[in-house]
């Protein structure tokens, strides 16, 4: 049976829910789809389709099944649900890159924990500017303690940047509603309606090269090798060009072929799309995660860079030793995950707390534009947060 096409009909928006482990974030997914398919404008995606892991579900040329979709009567969301557990970080960060803002759920019967803030803090970093809040598990919780709570998590925001005097907080349980009860669905679509009216369409960068951070790849039998992820800028269609970037053995051209978004064909997709791409005679073993797509002789992948870096504290689950030259840490760049060695020049020394510009040379060349923000991470734990000041 022939696929329906992607009808582009509402502007087109990332979101997805970050948040401390257990804090209901999957809950939250499940129920928001949910309540919107009794709306009839989404389909609902029960609590156990979100919570597998990407390998079980890796079929056809579909997304990983972390993203769903749905329709607000005004926008058209992908929404990445996005693990607590600190061994996830890297999904955080590289889903995180992708979004035009955020649902930060904060159990209400808990309060802010340690990734509550270390996914605040990495979604300033890898530039998500809106954030609205989910106080969960409100059901559950006495009125006193969830004020509590929203007055620490606004806090938490305004240190971040993020205004938290004017961010939303919606009180709601996505427990109760999924299972239906009326207070709780109210709840659910008072969440919904905040994000569509906080979170503001992102200006779109669909006249620059095509370019797509390669967030997974995967072989469907007798077609090809697919990669996903979302489109950074520009437009790709049925029949382009791309080269492929990031590979030690240097660039490999092809062909898109085909071309899908959540399962539907499309004939183009631009800057912010969640798409599939199928490329024609890619080996399967030439092209994986952190590798890059993009309009061929678009951009030229480099090694060498100044950065404005911020030294995680302590206290934000940071070092408590200096810094110094010659330091090699983990960079998580677009989807990439590499090791590069750290210069900081005539300063010598950066504490926890700092702020500083230096020099990164990467163990690997990769595509690197200014203004890119990236993470530094050592041993599991984020150390460090930065932006490409200029290629060297
Ligand atoms: N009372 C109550 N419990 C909830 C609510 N939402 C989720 N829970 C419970 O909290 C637990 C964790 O929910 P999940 O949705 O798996 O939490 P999560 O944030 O996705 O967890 P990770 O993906 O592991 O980080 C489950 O036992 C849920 O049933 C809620 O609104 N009220
Ligand atoms: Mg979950």
């Amino acid at each position: 049976m022939p696929k329906t096409a992607y009808v582009r009909t509402k502007p087109h928006l990332n979101i997805g829910t970050m948040g401390h482990v257990d804090h209901g974030k999957t809950t939250l997914t499940a129920a928001i789809t949910k309540v919107l398919s009794e709306r009839g404008t989404g389909t609902f995606v029960p609590f156990d389709r979100i919570d597998r892991a990407p390998e079980e579900a890796a079929r056809g040329i579909t997304i990983n099944i972390a993203h769903v979709e749905y329709e607000t009567d005004t926008r058209h969301y992908a929404h990445i649900d996005m693990p607590g557990h600190a061994d996830y970080i890297k999904n955080m960060v590289t889903g995180a890159a992708q979004l035009d803002g955020a649902i930060l759920v904060v159990s209400a019967l808990d309060g802010i924990m340690p990734q509550t803030a270390e996914h605040v803090l990495l979604a300033r970093q890898v530039g998500v500017d809106h954030i609205v809040v989910a106080l969960n598990k409100a059901d559950a919780g006495d009125d006193e303690l969830t004020d509590l709570v929203e007055l620490e998590v606004r806090e938490l925001l305004s240190s971040h940047g993020y205004g938290g005097e004017s961010v939303p907080v919606v009180r709601v349980s996505g427990l109760r509603a999924l299972e239906g009860d009326p207070r709780w669905t109210d709840s659910v679509q008072a969440l919904l309606d905040a994000v569509d009216t906080y979170v503001p369409i992102p200006v779109r960068y669909t006249d620059a090269p095509f370019l797509l951070p390669v967030e997974n790849v995967l072989t469907i039998t007798g077609r090809g090798t697919v990669v996903t992820g979302a489109v950074e800028r520009g437009t790709v269609r049925v029949g382009d060009r791309i080269e492929v970037l990031g590979a030690e053995s240097g660039p490999q051209f092809s062909t898109v072929t085909s071309l899908e978004t959540f399962g539907k064909p499309m004939e183009f997709a631009e800057a912010g799309d969640n798409v599939a791409l199928l490329l024609r005679g890619m080996p399967r073993d030439a092209i994986r995660r952190g590798h890059v797509v993009a309009a061929p002789d678009s951009t030229v992948p480099s090694r060498r860079f100044t950065a404005r870096v911020y030294v995680l504290s302590a206290k934000e689950g940071g070092r408590t030793t200096p810094v110094t030259t010659g330091y090699r840490p983990q960079f998580y760049i677009r989807t990439a995950d590499v090791v590069g060695d750290i210069d900081l020049g005539e300063l010598a020394v950066a504490r926890p707390g700092d702020t500083v510009s230096l020099t990164v040379e990467l163990g690997r060349d990769v595509p690197l534009e200014s203004g890119l923000g990236f993470a530094i991470r050592e041993g599991g734990r984020t150390v460090g947060a930065g932006t490409v000041t200029e290629l060297i």
